[in-house]
């Protein structure tokens, strides 16, 4: 029961529909729902879902809603997910393909594009002020403040969809973060740099999970001493963790294509000490 997913209901209607999207494998979704009302605790109730689409779930929702129900449902835990290891050398590197389904991640794309506050931002280089070539955010933990090439950042706070991200990410990573970067590359022109997550604040191994959705982006990875490159393909809802020393010894980049493509949104979640 403990692996159960809890949604409170007063979290959007959308984000209710991505839970319930995760369940898709086991056609129909089957729920168990805990709930309270003003009369009773816990009561508990078994759903079945075999039409999930908004308006179905939107009358179920208020149905719910007007009997007095304001505490939460629990639905089916995803199948176990396995990771591949591509780097255990000098750090650790392991790549999930698919902890958000095709439908989830489309959702996901979705709702981040539209709720998180995007911004641009500028760096100084050799007297001159630059856009940098995508846009960022910065979620989390108030107290947590993070200064990211020279740019200072105060966090904004969770939202719910993040929130859920992240909870699924700290599951995979057997660890908690406390704050959340951004990044949003409109297009194909838009990339990152070569770079080590390597801030002080991060501690001295950080673990960094990331975790994309939208367009496939080549990623590589470079050992900073040696020859190796490690190039691959961050689909959407995959999840990419590095760990132990891979910052001291890797840098990382998503270099800009000249495909044509659209949207991708990466977020890498962190831990500020
Ligand atoms: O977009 C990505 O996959 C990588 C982003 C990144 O390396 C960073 O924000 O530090
Ligand atoms: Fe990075």
């Amino acid at each position: 029961m403990s692996k159960y997913k809890t949604l409170h209901i007063k979290e959007s209607i959308s984000l209710l529909k991505v839970y319930l999207l995760e369940a898709e494998k086991t056609q129909p979704i089957q729920a168990l729902i805990d709930f309270k009302t003003s009369q009773s605790d816990n009561i508990r109730q078994f759903a079945q879902f075999s039409d999930y689409s908004y308006s179905t779930l939107y009358k179920w929702f208020r149905r719910y809603r007007q009997q007095g129900i304001r505490e939460f449902i629990k639905i089916n835990p995803l199948e176990s997910t396995i990771g591949e290891t591509l780097i255990n050398r000098d750090g650790e590197v392991i790549f999930y393909q698919e902890i958000f389904n095709d439908k989830q991640s489309e959702y996901l794309l979705n709702i981040l594009q539209n709720e998180i506050a995007w911004r641009q931002d500028y760096i100084k280089m050799m007297g001159q002020t630059l856009p940098l070539p995508r846009l960022t955010a910065w979620y989390g933990d108030s107290d947590k403040s993070y200064t990211y090439s020279g740019i200072n950042m105060n966090p904004l706070a969770w939202t719910d969809t993040l929130l859920y991200i992240k909870e699924r990410a700290e599951t995979l990573a057997g660890t908690k973060f406390n704050s959340v970067l951004l990044n949003f590359y409109r297009d194909g022109r838009d990339s990152v740099a070569w770079h080590s997550d390597d801030e002080p604040e991060l501690g001295k191994n950080p673990v960094i999970a990331s975790v994309s959705f939208g367009s496939t982006r080549k990623f590589s990875l470079k050992h900073k001493q040696e020859e190796d490159i490690i190039n691959l393909e961050l689909t959407s809802g995959s999840l990419l963790i590095m760990r132990g020393a891979t910052q001291h010894h890797w840098l990382h980049q998503l270099p800009k294509t000249n495909h044509n493509i659209s949207a991708r949104i990466n977020l890498t979640f962190r831990n500020i000490i």
